[in-house]
């Protein structure tokens, strides 16, 4: 079944063969799934397209739609335990991240935009235009392709596919081929609600099937998370028929650190928003700016908080951190992490690989690292923090302006007892999410999304439900 792809309601081979995903914390084949080809992808967006022109879509009572994205919601509960194991298996996340984040998140996001569906509202403009009524409907954009990363793969479906579908879309699932196998689950689940066939379609494979989807002509809009790279390649690839696209794209967090902040809470807080899933995070705190007053207080308990976490596999109750998603990752991590060292910073703890089998990385802290650094600039996307320091909180403009100096704008954060500083640094610090004493945490009713190379657009909340519609503004002359 997992080498099938799911096209018009039928599950079929796929036509370019399979490909295997791993267990990363034992490197063993778990299974193998199909591999899309562009054969495939051309029968998915054509069963989608025909599904986004038939009534028995379009024209469902939004109370109907609405049931469907419930029902849903309620599924993913009822296999809550069998889909956060098989999250932990194939991305290697602890299964109490699994449980609390992954699959928890993804049935609230659901059943968030469920909700939705019955309050999806056009407005009455007053159009200067004598005996005329202005009024706007919100009409579905069409065949959204939704293409996803690795680390948070069940998540992430959910923030894309549930505002898709209650907005009235029909989509194109693409998971990544590394964790493809709770979004076959959730794909599954999805089959038993009763969604008419051609709503959701499921393509598994690489990059280039996700990149025919990106090109495809019958597709009108793409969502995309991943990197900031392959986001540029998707915005090339859509520019044949001006597609909408959304993207969600790569982090280097700031995180500023006042001589006030309460240094427990701050490492603390800093901890867990930098190495959850052991940094595969896109808004995961990676750079920290202390006042040097505090900085050796800061780098010694940072250090001796991540040194005590407990690797292992993610199925392992005990694991706080577990392995890193793929080989290939654990090498560019590890290529990055070298260049600390050779660049002049400090390492504290850390730096090596932790284990013989299985990709797990140790926990990593640098101090004394400078601005232009490459750890200091790479999205690296491990468990690896890097302490800068800055002189004094008059400087707070310029600590805000060197927090600044990246192409990346997704998340923020800072730790103080001081709300002026706080609010100066939310204002100033260019980026989608600003987190004043916490870690940071998307929430589905929040906007999330990314300033300059970050991405395109938000997620979540509302700003979801625009970004899933089209505008329509209707014109109707009832004077004589
Ligand atoms: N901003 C956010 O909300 C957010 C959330 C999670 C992850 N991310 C980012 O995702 C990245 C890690 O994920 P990844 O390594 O899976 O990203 P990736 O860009 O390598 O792959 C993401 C997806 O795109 C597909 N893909 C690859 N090449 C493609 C192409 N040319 N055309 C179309 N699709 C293509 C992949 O198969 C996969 O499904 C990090 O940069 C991280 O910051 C961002």
């Amino acid at each position: 079944m997992a080498t099938n792809v799911y096209i018009d309601g039928t599950w079929v081979p796929a036509s370019g063969g399979v490909l295997p995903t791993h267990d990363p914390a034992t490197e063993e084949l778990l299974e193998e799934v199909g591999f899309a080809d562009a054969s495939d992808v051309d029968a998915a967006v054509a069963a989608a397209r025909r599904a986004f022109e038939d009534p028995q879509w379009r024209s469902m009572p939004p109370a109907r739609r609405a049931r469907l994205l419930f029902d849903l919601a309620d599924l993913i509960e009822a296999h809550a335990e069998e889909l956060a194991v098989l999250e932990t298996r194939d991305q290697g996340q602890p299964v109490g991240i699994s449980r609390a984040v992954s699959v928890a998140g993804a049935a609230e996001h659901f059943r968030y935009y469920a909700g939705w569906v019955t309050k999806i509202e056009g407005t009455t403009v007053p159009v200067s235009f004598p005996d005329t009524l202005h009024y706007t409907r919100r009409e579905p954009v069409g065949v959204c392709a939704l293409i996803t990363p690795w680390n948070f793969p069940l998540m992430i479906l959910a923030w894309k596919l549930a505002p898709a579908l209650a907005t009235g879309n029909t989509v194109v699932v693409k998971p990544a081929e590394q964790t493809p196998l709770t979004s076959i689950r959730l794909v599954q689940l999805a089959e038993r609600v009763g969604f008419p066939p051609g709503v959701i379609n499921l393509v598994t494979g690489d990059g280039s099937t996700g990149a025919a989807l990106a090109e495809h002509p019958g597709v009108d809009k793409v969502s995309f998370t991943g990197s900031t790279e392959v986001g540029r390649s998707i915005v090339r690839a859509s520019a044949g028929n001006l597609k909408r696209v959304t993207l969600e794209l790569g982090g280097k967090a700031p995180s500023i650190i006042a001589a006030d902040a309460d240094i427990d809470a701050a490492v603390a807080g800093n901890i867990a928003g930098s190495v959850l899933n052991s940094g595969q995070v896109c808004a995961a705190y990676t750079r920290f700016y202390v006042d040097r007053k505090r900085e050796d207080e800061f780098v010694g308990k940072l250090a001796a908080g991540v040194s005590g976490m407990r690797l292992g596999p993610g199925l392992d109750e005990s694991t706080q951190l577990g392995p890193l998603v793929s080989a290939e990752h654990l090498r560019s991590v590890e290529q990055l992490v070298a260049t600390g060292p050779s660049e002049g910073a400090e390492l504290v703890t850390g730096g090596q690989r932790a284990a013989d089998r299985g990709w797990f990385f140790q926990p990593t802290v640098f101090a004394g690292v400078k601005d232009g650094m490459t750890i200091a600039t790479k999205e690296i996307f491990g468990p690896v923090l890097s302490v800068l320091s800055y002189d004094d909180e008059d400087e707070l403009a310029s600590v805000i302006a060197r927090a600044n100096q990246t192409e990346y704008g997704l998340a923020a954060t800072v730790w103080t007892k001081d709300l002026a500083v706080a609010n100066r640094v939310a204002e100033g610090i260019r980026a989608g999410a600003i987190f004043i004493n916490m870690p940071s945490i998307p929430d589905m009713a929040a906007p999330w999304g990314g300033f300059k190379a970050s991405g395109w657009g938000r997620e979540m909340g509302s700003y979801a439900i625009d970004a899933y519609t089209e505008v329509k503004g209707v014109w109707c002359h009832y004077g004589s």
